[in-house]
């Protein structure tokens, strides 16, 4: 009999981690899959730490504190005592607001969350501008707010046990009064000794009991938000379209066309590119200036389409916004402002899907000069010295130069040597000398020729800042 109860608990036990584990695993995996194939809208507008705190705290507890919580058989004694309870109009109303105070508890600690993400992200800012204090005084604020929420649910817990316990022992007085003051006639010395008994354990039972189910109730409140990314989220475009598959060598030539293109970055905000209309030859080396804010980098997004465009753009003919993004993405390659380097070896951050062989991969070492140690690299954030500047740019002329390559400047003597300069004003590429929308787009000797060309300004504004 013990060997088949042990058998018994063991069977329970596995079965129910594997349940718990496996639909703790799925959640967790679809809001992952949503939230990675969100547009760049979403991470404009969410805040990050708002989706570090889901995949923290609301996470860790439905991975590990609502499966104890909810084990199968106090689902059972759940079931007879909320049969009680519910008899009370008072519970429902108590167990609610326990439930709207955690919720306010686990709403409450996203803003600090964020704080501490951004501070991290920003402080040189803020030692540069000296509001340490500041930070600190607002950090306190917000860890103030989540306190008191949490304080505020605990008490509540307690709040609630109190009645439960005042409720039991009014029910153990009653039934006391009840067997002293009746006759062993009408009730037997037994049935007396059993009722009394449990009704003593219904203290206790009733205690635990509730709390765990207010528990269970106030930790579906992580799996609720789980939910609402899983479903609420937008995702961006199919990653593959098998009626627009591009060939395997497109894109051959490398043209880019841009028609009447304009984007904004979200509906409620305004148009950033307006009606770009120019080509960029195959393998042309174009470099891209302008005054900060007019553009250039949305140039990039709306070639990548991290956001999607109002009108087309074509590659080599192709209409980009009618194929797959991964069709298009893995055609196209980017060199960032900020790299990121992976957790791992440098292999793998060279080669995270395994498709070079060593050979290839010590080429590609070579021609960035990491192979030899002449060169040290210093933080990531400091800014390049001109010495490893002229070497870039010189493997990245050889490296590419079969390909179309845009360059965004923000110092403009690294793109005085392209084939055309492209000059953003505003979002849009207009020549100032015809006023029209052809574009300020020319070899830089031709933009240098005309005083009135914004290049000519911006050329004579980094000239008298070197200086
Ligand atoms: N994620 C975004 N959401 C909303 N608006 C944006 C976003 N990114 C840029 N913008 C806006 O789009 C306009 C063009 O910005 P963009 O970054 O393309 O300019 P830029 O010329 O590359 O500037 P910089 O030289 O400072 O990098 C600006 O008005 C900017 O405020």
């Amino acid at each position: 009999m013990v060997a088949v109860m042990i058998l018994l608990a063991m069977i329970k036990c596995f079965f129910w981690t594997w349940v718990t584990l496996t639909a703790a695993s799925k959640l967790h995996n679809t809001m992952f899959k949503k939230i990675f194939s969100s547009p760049m809208s979403f991470f404009d507008t969410t805040p990050a730490g708002r989706i570090l705190n889901r995949f923290s705290k609301d996470q860790e507890e439905v991975d590990c504190v609502l499966p104890l919580n909810m084990d199968p058989f106090l689902q059972f004694t759940l079931l007879v005592t909320f049969t009680i309870i519910t008899i009370s109009a008072v519970f429902p109303l108590m167990l609610r607001s326990v439930r709207q105070m955690k919720r306010m508890e686990n709403i409450s600690r996203s803003p600090c969350i964020s704080l501490t993400t951004s501070t991290l992200q920003g402080l040189s800012t803020i030692h540069a501008y000296n509001i340490r204090e500041k930070h600190i005084q607002l950090f306190k604020t917000l860890n103030d707010i989540n306190s008191n929420h949490y304080l505020l649910f605990n008490c509540g817990t307690r709040w609630l046990s109190f009645w439960l316990d005042f409720m039991a022992c009014t029910m153990t007085l009653l039934v006391s009064l009840f067997v002293v003051l009746s006759s062993n006639e009408v009730i037997s010395p037994s049935l007396k000794g059993l009722a009394l008994s449990y009704t003593i354990q219904l203290t206790g039972v009733l205690q635990y009991v509730v709390r765990q189910s207010t528990e269970v109730e106030a930790r579906f409140n992580s799996v609720e938000r789980l939910q609402e990314y899983i479903t609420g989220c937008k995702s961006e475009a199919p990653r593959h379209i098998k009626e627009a598959q591009v060939a395997q060598d497109w894109p051959e030539n490398g043209t880019i066309t841009f028609q009447n293109y304009k984007m904004k970055y979200r509906e409620n905000t305004p148009i950033v590119l307006n009606g770009l209309d120019f080509t960029i030859r195959g393998g042309e080396k174009l470099g891209i200036v302008g005054r900060t804010g007019s553009g250039k980098s949305s140039l990039g997004v709306a070639l990548f389409r991290l956001v999607e465009p109002a009108e087309g753009t074509l590659i080599d003919g192709v209409d980009i916004s009618s194929i797959g993004l991964h069709d298009l993405r893995s055609k196209l390659s980017i060199i960032p402002q900020d790299p990121v380097l992976f957790i791992g070896s440098v292999r793998y951050n060279l080669d995270p899907f395994n498709n070079y062989n060593e050979e290839e991969i010590w080429a590609a070492l070579e021609k960035t000069y990491m192979k030899d140690s002449i060169i040290l690299l210093d933080e990531a954030t400091a800014s390049i010295d001109a010495e490893t500047d002229a070497l870039i740019q010189n493997t990245i002329k050889e490296a590419f130069e079969d390909c179309t390559m845009l360059t965004i400047a923000h110092r403009i003597n690294t793109v005085m040597y392209s084939d055309r300069i492209l000059v953003m004003d505003n979002g849009e590429v207009i020549d100032r000398h015809k006023n029209t929308k052809v574009a300020e787009l020319d070899h830089p000797d031709v933009l240098k020729q005309r005083p009135d060309s914004l290049f000519s300004a911006l050329l004579a504004a980094a000239n008298t800042m070197n200086h």
